[in-house]
């Protein structure tokens, strides 16, 4: 088996007008990050017990017991070793899972979030010490086969009977079945059941309530529940994402998680200081697919790009040798803005954390203002980035032409088990109104002349308006940051206005949105845009990058902006505020620009740091030696353990042997 680099990766590698190195640093926030970070890959990377068939071999069942069994192994080790802070832990495990998950992952990120933010002191006692000990496994129970987006429209009642003092917990239509929740399926044995509170009679909202769904002795059902798998789905083959059903469960008053409202012994409601804490996890988890999202296209771009350094194809030049792939400017086309894209929604990943975090202990201590912004931040990023990383995986998929159809390319597995992103914890264009939501809202308050914070900010200040006869410098990132600011006030405002007059003509409220919601779309997505070519921009402001980074940085910035404003050309041209010229420079200089970044893109692509083990990918092998390790892959494939598969005895050989003897 050849172990030499592949001479053209050596090559890109070589010719790099920085150290990766450096860049990396930069993403993973400094040498001690960094080194711990690959302290913790190398653990499991190099660990036996972690090393597994390929599950592109597997059948679902056991893709479900590979990944569960190794899921257990690492929770144990983690415990052992002490691996306890989040960072931490997600290096550890991203080695571990690679492109996977495993059954308990909703336990990890919704199930106990949700017990550590919505249970009281007394309640946490009681029931997130068993569950971080996994004396319990848990999911989050809240969509419904007839109702997902539609929170406030979930069937499943909880009615409280203050004779026996419980709740009696039911999904009284085939709607309310609940159905989704991963790890439902096979695995949990309690769920955090999200449920339409009923007080004599009397609805009082959605409210989270826990419920123990399987026996704690030999796992079967309890008493009143129906439970199961939903079946094979487009990916997540290994999570058992789960159906079901109550009928007449009784659960004590106490199992109300009760941290912002509850349920007195003789029926008195307690109501939250705001109904929306309740949905908590949701803006958590929203938060993090941000970050998620930058992270698996960049392991796309890695991929691909590596490959299109090695694959050379066609003939550029007659009777010249055949060029890498990435040589053709329209594969740079179709890769480089990915990577661009990659680096943006990482730095806005981390932005977006940083806000989280911040206004989480701001509400842990009462200060519920900054609910709003948050969800409106996060609701839109989570929606922009996700279908980003949708589109560009895919862009980097059809880059690798034949070869990227392969499970060897890791392309389709890391596509059908991260595109869910778009969908779960809040479909794109359900989320991207809520932000418009809170932009109509934010738009009418500067109108009256309050001043804005935060990422509305911009809606309350004086806005970017064109020179005429000005010639911009369109590399500018001061006037690209304009532009996309521009764009974003005009939208809103003209969404708003549409708002009004569907309004005036008589349309109620609710008929006047739904009206002006493609307009109320297109306002959100360029308020979303506008605020990672922003934090991108912010970013590059910092005085200690190295020079040699933040010359390659700022051209991705250019990039990703450029990109963004050719490709949404009318929005910057219907109003005048961009002019034809300008975009023509824009396109002239995003040629320039990956020119510019071409011998740089496999360095860039290094800086992401993902090792073999964990891109899990023949294509983008960090050595490039691809065409050995796809006959090895091949060969292992189980239709080849023999040369004569049985079927030949048992179909072909009959059918053919027949057809032969007819002639
Ligand atoms: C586990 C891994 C996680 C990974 C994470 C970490 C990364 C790890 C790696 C991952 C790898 C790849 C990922 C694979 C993904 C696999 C997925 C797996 C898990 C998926 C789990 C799920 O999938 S789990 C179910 C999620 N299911 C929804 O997501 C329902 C959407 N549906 C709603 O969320 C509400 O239904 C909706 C629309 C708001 C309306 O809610 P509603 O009707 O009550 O409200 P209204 O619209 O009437 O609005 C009334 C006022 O509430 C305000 N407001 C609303 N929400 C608010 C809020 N949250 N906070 C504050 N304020 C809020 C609003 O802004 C209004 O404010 P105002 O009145 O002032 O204008
Ligand atoms: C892999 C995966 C894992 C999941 N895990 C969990 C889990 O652990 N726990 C859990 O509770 N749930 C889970 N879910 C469910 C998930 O949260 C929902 O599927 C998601 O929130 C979308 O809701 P929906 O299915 O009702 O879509 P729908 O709302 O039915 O969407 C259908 C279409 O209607 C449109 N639409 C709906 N409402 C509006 C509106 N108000 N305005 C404009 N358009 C609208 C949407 O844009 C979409 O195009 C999971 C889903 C998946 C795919």
């Amino acid at each position: 088996m050849a172990t030499r680099m592949n001479p053209d990766l050596k090559k890109e590698r070589e010719s790099a007008s920085f150290d990766p190195e450096k860049i990396t640093n930069f993403l993973y926030g400094g040498p001690e990050k960094l080194r711990r970070k690959r302290e913790l890959e190398s653990l499991a990377l190099n660990d036996p017990d972690f090393q597994h068939e390929d599950l592109n071999f597997m059948s679902r069942e056991q893709q479900y017991e590979t990944q569960l069994k190794k899921g257990i192994a690492m929770i144990t080790k983690m415990k052992e070793l002490n691996i306890t802070d989040f960072w931490d832990q997600y290096y550890y495990t991203t080695a571990v899972l690679v492109s996977d998950g495993y059954p308990m992952s909703v336990h990890e990120r919704m199930f106990l979030p949700t017990l550590r933010g919505q249970a009281t002191e007394q309640q946490k006692e009681k029931w997130l010490k068993m569950a971080e000990n996994y004396a319990i496994v848990g999911t989050y129970a809240q969509t419904e086969i007839g109702h997902g987006t539609f929170v406030r429209g979930l069937e499943t009642t909880a009615t409280f009977d203050p004779k026996t003092q419980e709740f009696i917990l039911n999904t009284p239509t085939l709607s309310a079945s609940k159905w989704w929740p991963g790890g439902m399926g096979k695995t949990s044995n309690y769920v955090v059941l999200m449920a339409q509170l009923y007080i004599r009679g009397k609805s009082y909202g959605v409210h989270p309530f826990m419920l123990q769904i399987r026996s704690l002795e030999d796992h079967k059902p309890m008493p009143g529940v129906t439970v199961g798998d939903i079946g094979p789905k487009f990916g997540y083959d290994f999570m058992d994402n789960g159906f079901l059903a109550l009928n007449n469960v009784r659960i004590p008053r106490e199992n109300m998680l009760k941290k912002y409202s509850r349920v007195e012994p003789d029926g008195t409601y307690v109501k939250p200081p705001s109904t929306k804490l309740t949905y908590g996890t949701m803006v958590l988890v929203r938060a993090g697919i941000v970050m998620s999202s930058s992270r698996v296209l960049a392991r796309a771009v890695t991929i691909a790009t590596r490959y299109s350094c090695v694959r050379r194809q066609s003939e550029m030049k007659p009777g010249h040798p055949e060029p890498q792939v990435l040589d053709y400017v329209t594969q740079q086309y179709k890769l480089f803005p990915n990577l661009a894209a990659a680096y943006a929604f990482w730095l806005t990943g981390q932005t977006m954390m940083s806000v989280y975090n911040k206004s989480s202990s701001q509400i842990e201590k009462g200060d519920i203002s900054v609910l709003p912004e948050l969800h409106a931040l996060s609701a839109g990023l989570k929606a922009l980035s996700s279908a980003r990383a949708d589109v560009g995986m895919e862009e980097c998929r059809l880059a690798c032409g034949g070869h990227g159809y392969s499970h060897a390319s890791g392309l389709p597995r890391l596509y059908t088990n991260s595109t869910p992103a778009a969908t779960a914890e809040g479909e794109h264009v359900v989320l991207m109104l809520q932000t418009a939501r809170y932009l109509m809202k934010s738009y009418t308050q500067s109108v009256q002349g309050e001043k804005l914070a935060g990422s509305v900010a911009y809606l309350s200040g004086v806005q970017p308006v064109p020179v005429a006869g000005r010639t911009r410098n369109m590399l500018d990132l001061g006037v690209l940051c304009d532009a996309y600011e521009h764009r974003a006030a005009r939208l809103v405002r003209e969404a708003a206005e549409q708002l009004r007059s569907e309004m005036q003509a008589g349309k109620d409220q609710a008929d006047a949105w739904n009206a002006t919601s493609v307009d109320l779309l297109k306002a959100a997505t360029a308020h979303s845009q506008y605020f990672v070519v922003r934090n991108f921009a912010e970013r590059l402001t910092d005085t200690t990058l190295d020079s040699s980074v933040f010359a390659v940085l700022t051209r991705l910035c250019q990039l990703y902006a450029l990109h963004g404003l050719v490709t949404n050309s009318g929005d910057f041209l219907e109003d005048d505020y961009l002019t034809g010229a300008d975009i023509r420079q824009a396109r002239r200089h995003i040629n320039t620009l990956m020119a510019k970044l071409r011998p740089d893109a496999v360095a860039l692509v290094d800086a992401f740091d993902y090792p073999d083990g964990i891109l899990n990918s023949i294509l983008g092998r960090y050595d490039g030696n691809v065409y050995e390790h796809l006959l090895e892959w091949a060969k292992a494939s189980p239709l080849n353990i023999t040369d004569v598969h049985q079927s030949y005895q048992k179909y072909l050989k009959p059918f053919l042997q027949a057809n032969r003897a007819k002639l």
